[in-house]
């Protein structure tokens, strides 16, 4: 949600990349925020003096500022955990917000497979075994949720894990549309997100931009 009285800023480039499933949390619990788009021309002067302004403080995006403070907030994943705690996407209790960090990370881990491939200049060679590599982690994902049959990662509501597994699961999804098909609950957890009206909303909206990252083929 685009709002003119944010409580949140978000800098980060026009693409999906590292804040995707930060900008799924805010657009699911309508948190007012803007987004501050850096155009890959601007974001060498940024780059230079953001660590100095306070603005980026490690030369990275993506970043949030939140309205009325000193707080700029570095790491995607501290950004998401730190909106997570403020509205309530932390997990009802200590064993779900652990639950919520551990599959964040495998995630996190996912779409380092996913960066390491499309990064790679062999990556039409390594295509095969990216697939096979990405299919066997869902396939463990698959067999923990299916022993705990919650519809959601940490439980019954969403967390922030929630919303990073959707984006790893999309930009998968791009190099091989099937990638889930043999795995009943990530299939189910895909159309629970999807169909949340806040999220089916955003996706089709023009606010949601179509690249992960600036690569042809990504
Ligand atoms: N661990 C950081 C990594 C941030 C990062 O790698 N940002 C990239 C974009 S995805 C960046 O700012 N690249 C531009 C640069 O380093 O000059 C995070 O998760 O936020």
């Amino acid at each position: 949600m685009m709002s003119t009285t944010a409580e949140y800023v978000l800098t980060y480039f026009p693409i999906r990349g590292r804040a995707e499933h930060i900008r799924l949390l805010l657009e699911d619990c309508k948190i007012p925020y803007r987004q501050n788009l850096i155009a890959n021309e601007n974001w060498k002067q940024l780059k230079a003096r953001g660590p100095e302004t306070g603005e980026i403080p490690f030369a990275q995006l993506p970043v949030l500022h939140e309205a009325g403070t000193s707080l700029y907030l570095a790491q995607s994943g501290a950004i998401a955990r730190h909106l997570a705690r403020r509205h309530h996407k932390y997990g009802q209790n200590e064993l779900e917000a652990s639950l919520a960090d551990m599959l964040y990370d495998t995630a996190s881990d996912i779409r380092q497979v996913y960066r390491d491939f499309i990064f790679d200049e062999n990556w039409q060679a390594k295509r095969e075994s990216f697939v096979s590599n990405a299919s066997n982690r869902f396939a463990l994902l698959e067999k923990f949720m299916s022993s705990r049959n919650t519809p959601y990662l940490a439980g019954q509501d969403t967390t922030f894990a929630d919303y990073h597994l959707l984006e790893v699961i999309h930009i998968i999804q791009r190099v091989q549309s099937d990638i889930i098909r043999p795995y009943s609950w990530l299939q189910s957890f895909c159309q629970k997100m999807e169909s949340r009206p806040n999220i089916a909303e955003y996706l089709k909206s023009s606010r949601r931009f179509e690249k992960p990252v600036p690569l042809p083929h990504a």
